[in-house]
């Protein structure tokens, strides 16, 4: 088995894959600690022969948890940001600093796309740009759906967005404190994706397709009327993009890869710009 990890500042997600039929065994997601417990926090790495990780924690979180591993696991690959990678070059003027979960996403979403805009809705919500042909441009980074929630001292900081609510009611004017407060960060982080993604569209002269995760990415993904894609995985397909280990991986098939989604004409995602910044 493969053991992925992808640790965030608050959740570590894990996933087991497969070596032989490249299918995923389990998955589960854990907050982030200094101290795994195998067999409670992730799985008994007894069944496990390599692990990936891709972390954006404190640095000594990922020195703790990669001197727990090498006790037990032969290999252990761990992503970093670099200055180029599998075709892409970072737009960063320090590459080491792109956070790398933003990096894996780049790399996942330019092996399926070869150029597009990749948003992770976490704690953050991560936007970068990857034209045609590798260039990365850098991106932005606003706070994510809870993080906004939570620095609202309003009394709302449990209620959280129902991740089923349909977007037409999430965008509607709020008629109580939690409504006023949920609608209006949701509709604050739509609007984000939407602007930024145009803008920059716009910028470069080329329609981009855009791809979602991350723990929000389906509550954002149904107020966006872009299309777009929804890739659950995208973070842990840039870590198969970036050390293949089944034969799947070596031909270059990504787990759960979503169909690249249409890209809307330049020129009317240009009209609708023009039109909002009319407001
Ligand atoms: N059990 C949970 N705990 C925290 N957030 C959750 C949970 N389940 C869903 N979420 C939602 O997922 C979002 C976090 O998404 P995700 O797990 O992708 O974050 P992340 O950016 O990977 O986290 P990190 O900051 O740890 O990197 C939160 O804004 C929240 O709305
Ligand atoms: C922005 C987050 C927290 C998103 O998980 C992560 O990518 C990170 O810590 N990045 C480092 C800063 C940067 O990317 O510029
Ligand atoms: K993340």
């Amino acid at each position: 088995m493969i053991l992925d990890l992808d640790i965030g500042n608050t959740l570590s997600k894990w996933r087991l894959k497969d070596v032989a039929s490249s299918e995923i065994r389990s998955r589960g997601a854990v907050w982030t600690r200094e101290e795994w417990r195998p067999g409670a926090d992730i799985p008994d790495l007894d069944v496990v022969e390599a692990v990936r990780i891709s972390s954006v924690a404190r640095e000594s979180v990922l020195r703790d948890t990669v001197t727990l591993l090498q006790r037990q696991v032969g290999v252990v690959h761990v992503a970093r940001s670099a200055p180029e990678a599998l075709g892409v070059s970072c737009g960063y003027d320090e590459p080491g600093r792109l956070g790398v979960d933003r990096w894996m996403g780049v790399l996942a979403g330019y092996q399926l796309t070869g150029g597009c805009c990749s948003v992770d809705c976490g704690s953050a919500i991560t936007m970068d740009f990857v034209l045609p042909g590798g260039r990365h441009l850098g991106g932005y980074i606003i706070p994510g759906l809870r993080l906004m929630k939570e620095s609202l001292k309003l009394g709302t900081r449990n209620v959280a967005i129902d991740p089923d609510s349909e977007a037409d009611e999430l965008l509607a004017p709020g008629c109580n404190t939690v409504e006023a407060v949920n609608h209006g960060i949701y509709m604050s982080a739509v609007s984000a994706v939407n602007r930024i993604y145009s803008e920059v569209c716009d910028r470069e002269g080329v329609a981009l397709p855009l791809l979602l995760t991350g723990g929000d990415a389906r509550v954002v993904s149904r107020g966006l009327r872009i299309p777009h894609a929804v890739w659950p995985d995208m973070v842990y397909a840039g870590l198969e993009a970036c050390y293949p280990l089944t034969a799947a991986e070596r031909a270059g098939r990504l787990a759960g890869a979503p169909l690249p989604p249409p890209v809307p004409p330049l020129e009317k995602i240009r009209a609708s710009l023009a039109f909002s910044m009319l407001l």
